[in-house]
């Protein structure tokens, strides 16, 4: 089930910004070669994220599930001009595809590459202060990645958080174990009072949440 329908998603769509011809290519490639290519952000959220990082101006972005390396880039348009991406990949497989996509861009010097899981990274990550954080890996571990995360957030900082509509399941009838996780964390979080909140129902949902 799509969240938007159809002919408003195809508006949306032609009325944003085009699609940088690097991210075209990145998108393309992804179709052909990998399995759930669906996986990545795509056109019309990519520009979100690229928007929310252009007004954050962010000194330090940290993502948590790279895949082909697509919402890193649209995030790492928006860094000042000293800013770093820190993103995270379990999959050690793609490290080299990452570092060609990373090459296509203007913004591959800002993008430091973490090949391993998220958990042990973050634990040997020595970075603080993080201005924007986006976790889209394993979905049941979202509220663990958030915990993980928070105390690394500047005051006034974003965490943002995807695919929190699954499919329009969340607010459904729907008993699966992936469904009633992403139930379990929306109902987590709405209640934490150490946060501002709110879901966008951009692609399959994106959570923004800022830091107090
Ligand atoms: C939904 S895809 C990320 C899509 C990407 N953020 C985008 O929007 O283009 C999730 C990625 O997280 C990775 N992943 C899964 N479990 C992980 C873990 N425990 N630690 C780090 N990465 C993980 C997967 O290999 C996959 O590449």
């Amino acid at each position: 089930m799509e969240i938007l329908d159809p002919s408003l998603q195809g508006y949306l769509d032609s009325h944003c910004d085009a699609e940088p011809e690097a991210l075209q290519k990145i998108n393309r490639e992804t179709y052909l070669k990998m399995l759930k290519p669906n996986m990545l952000s795509g056109h019309y959220q990519g520009r979100v994220l690229s928007m929310l990082s252009k007004i954050m101006q962010p000194k330090l972005i940290l993502e948590i599930g790279t895949f082909t390396g697509y919402s890193a880039i649209c995030l790492a348009e928006g860094l000042a001009e000293d800013g770093v991406l820190h993103t995270i990949e379990a999959n050690a497989e793609y490290e080299e595809m990452l570092n060609s996509h990373f090459a296509l861009t203007n913004v591959d010097k800002k993008i430091k590459l973490h090949i391993g899981p998220a958990d042990a990274v973050l634990a040997d990550l020595q970075e603080n202060n993080f201005d924007v954080v986006f976790i889209d890996a394993d979905k049941r571990n979202n509220f663990t990645y958030f915990e993980l995360v928070i105390d690394k957030v500047r005051s006034g900082g974003i965490i943002i958080i995807d695919n929190v509509l699954w499919k329009g399941k969340v607010y459904g009838t729907e008993k699966d174990a992936d469904t009633k996780s992403f139930r379990k964390l929306n109902e987590q979080i709405a209640v934490n009072t150490q946060v501002e909140k709110l879901i966008l129902p951009v692609r399959d949902g994106l959570m923004i949440i800022r830091k107090k």
